[in-house]
């Protein structure tokens, strides 16, 4: 072992030098010169500044990572396939990330074709098996004069695809459904006329197969893109009647995608303004659907192929991803989808999606924007008006107020000291910081959600007006005072607010969005002990829906189990619950259409067939499962919504992220 030499002094160091290998390793070599030491001075002070710089960094991140996950919120949506997941996610992004929503529209147009073809090929199935069994029976008969016209698709898109009986090859993957054979369907069906128009729209409608078919590979990117198998074995767009009518149907698989970043051909870390969605592969498809537009049109205003639809008890406009009605503004060759196309299209999602919302200034009633501005201008001059003078002019008045669970209730003796707190409800609504009020006669009943800023405002304002009016102050001071109490009012809500809400817990979202079939339901644990919230959305139109994973079971049935699996569930004790009892607008259509809720739910017994008792009658249901079952005693939300209907759902929202952060605020002791 050679010699080990070093540069210090003092027998300490030394020692521990020497007791140090690495140290003894970092040693410069013994024979060093002048020029070499400089060098390797210079490097390792390179290498240092590096090395900080490094360190630098990985603090930022830490530091980042744990302010962001101060100001995150994490939601967890559940619920069975084709709940509507999707769509409260979408609704969620529309409302809060404006810029960024805007800016993909257009990525979504191949999905809203394809859903548009899906709904077209569904139609010609049906209408080819119905040919089929039509010459069938006539070659039986053996009668030339009505044989079939041949069936064989003239565009090079059916290239080299088999046909039989207008069925291509295709049909094997892309069929909707098939029937099963059923005397009365067939009889039901045979009332329905069909002439050779109705082939030659087969026909020309054909290339439609391989059109989807390049759709669903642009979506799906290889890999991604597939057909859902065994227990998620799903038709496109629907489930199974229970009392399907004397066809009754059998479901192939539903077309569905990884994510959507990866199908839309989003960027990930995409600036907002910046525009997604590339041009090219849906160019030629936007060309062929142009050309078939009339023939599409013709098909679906056909009255003998509605006739015949119905004699499948197929509801086809009651599936996801309709489109048919709005074939002439999709087909056109400069088509972007709108925000309502987006929020109506259907892409069914394997896996966990995981979008991070950064609420926009200005979305939502946050922020320094025009409207904002302007909302809480009105809010303040309404008050000035209302408020103000009222104030004023009953200053003798006493006003009775107490505390309760959630609020103040302010029983006032006059009528105007009323409007006076109801105008600053309104304006305080138009902040975004009041979860309800409500004004009956002379009693305001004010919900007020937000956090500590909120509440501590309105204990100071009302603590200061108690005493105020029941004080007997004098008009002078009352004036003062009120002036005052205006000012601060405007300062805290327009300078303040956007700061606070940028900073603060709720500035960040985190949803995750789960696939809601059985087979995917294992990939939901790990998600349970990281969020806030879970949104549970419970699809209520289908009463008399079978489960396509498996059709012994009702799908409300199914949404009730998964609702007492989750309440029962330990690990969800904490978690805020959120229930959205959904398509409500498709419940209303299908009692509309005489479908009575008794006949699947007995114990619906007498009630009214109509909406607002179903609902009621839901609502209890699901109470009741939570007092019956839940882990530990708690609040839960329940919201009747069709979350296609984007501005009810916008409301909807502003309300549940109140009440998720009001919650979260609640737990962390701060109110
Ligand atoms: N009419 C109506 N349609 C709805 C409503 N909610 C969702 N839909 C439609 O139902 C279809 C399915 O909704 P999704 O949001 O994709 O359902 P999901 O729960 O995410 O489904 P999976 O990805 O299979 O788990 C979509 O085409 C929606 O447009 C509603 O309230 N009313």
């Amino acid at each position: 072992m050679p010699a080990r030499t070093t540069t210090t002094t003092g027998g300490a160091h030394h020692r521990s030098q020497l007791s140090d290998p690495l140290s003894f390793v970092l040693q410069p070599p013994a024979d060093e010169t002048p020029t070499q030491r400089t060098a390797r001075l210079a490097k390792e002070q390179e290498e240092k500044r590096v090395s900080d710089a490094i360190d630098e960094d990985l603090r930022k991140e830490r530091n980042d990572k744990k302010k962001r996950s101060k100001r995150e919120v994490k939601v967890l949506l559940l619920g069975q396939s084709e709940s509507g997941k999707s769509t409260v996610l979408k609704n969620f992004r529309l409302k809060y990330a404006p810029a960024q929503w805007k800016a993909e529209l257009r990525s979504w147009r191949s999905v809203i074709q394809l859903n548009l073809v899906h709904n077209v090929v569904t139609i010609l199935d049906v209408l080819s098996e119905r040919l089929a069994v039509l010459d069938g029976a006539s070659s039986n008969a053996n009668t030339p004069s009505s044989s079939p016209l041949p069936v064989t698709a003239s565009s090079s898109y059916s290239n080299g695809s088999a046909t039989s009986g207008g069925r291509t090859s295709f049909d094997s993957t892309l069929s909707d459904m098939t029937f099963l054979s059923s005397a009365t369907a067939a009889a039901a069906a045979a009332r329905v006329p069909l002439t050779p128009k109705h082939r030659v729209l087969l026909l020309r409608l054909s290339p439609l197969r391989k059109v989807a078919e390049d759709l669903r590979r642009t979506l799906g990117g290889g890999a991604e893109g597939q057909f859902a198998n065994g227990d998620d074995d799903a038709a496109f767009g629907g489930h199974g009647v229970l009392d399907a009518g004397p066809s009754g149907v059998r479901k192939k698989a539903e077309f569905a995608v990884r994510g959507w970043i990866t199908a839309l051909g989003l960027r990930e870390g995409r600036k907002s303004g910046e525009e997604d969605g590339s041009e090219s592969p849906t160019d030629s498809t936007t060309e062929i659907l142009f050309s078939l537009r009339d023939d599409i049109l013709a098909l679906w205003e056909d009255p003998d192929v509605r006739a015949l639809l119905r004699a499948a008890n197929l509801r086809i406009e009651d599936r996801a991803g309709f489109f048919l009605p709005d074939t002439a503004r999709i087909t056109a060759l400069g088509y972007i989808p709108s925000d309502n196309d987006v929020v109506r299209a259907r892409l069914r999602t394997l896996g966990v999606q995981e979008w991070r919302v950064v609420l926009e200034p200005g979305a939502g009633g946050l922020g320094n924007s025009g409207l904002g501005l302007a909302s809480k201008f009105a809010g303040a001059i309404a008050f000035g008006i209302f408020g103000l003078g009222d104030v004023l002019r009953e200053a003798q008045s006493r006003l009775v107020l107490s505390r309760v669970s959630d609020g103040f209730l302010v029983a006032a003796p006059q009528a105007a000291d009323s409007r006076c707190l109801f105008a600053v409800w309104r304006w305080r609504m138009a902040a975004g910081d009041v979860r309800t009020a409500s004004m009956r006669r002379r009693n305001v009943h004010v919900d007020v959600g937000g956090g500590q800023q909120t509440r501590t405002v309105w204990g100071a304002v009302y603590r200061v007006a108690h005493s105020f009016f029941c004080g007997g102050v004098a008009v002078d001071a009352g004036v003062v005072l009120g002036v005052l109490l205006f000012a601060i009012f405007i300062f805290i809500f327009i300078f303040f607010q956007p700061l606070r809400i940028s900073d603060s817990f709720g500035a960040e979202w985190v949803i995750y969005d789960v696939g809601g079939s059985r087979s995917m339901r294992h990939a939901w644990l790990p998600y349970f002990d990281a969020v806030n919230a879970i949104i549970f959305l419970a699809p209520i139109s289908c009463f008399d829906e079978r489960l396509t994973e498996d059709p012994s079971v009702n799908r409300l049935e199914d949404t009730l189990l998964l609702w007492k699996a989750i309440v029962g569930s330990k690990l969800l004790g904490k978690i805020t619950l959120i229930v959205f009892l959904n398509k409500c607008d498709l419940l209303k259509r299908k009692l509309q259409s005489g479908i009575m809720v008794n006949k699947y739910m007995i114990s619906f017994g007498s009630r009214e067939n109509e909406v607002g008792s179903v609902v009621k009658y839901l609502k209890d249901k699901f109470k009741d499962i939570l007092r019956a079952d839940a882990s530990e005693p708690r609040t839960t939300y329940l919201y009747a919504t069709s979350v296609t209907d984007t501005k009810a759902t916008a409301t909807t929202l502003n309300i549940v992220r109140d009440g998720i952060i009001r919650e979260h605020l609640k737990h962390a002791e701060f109110v």
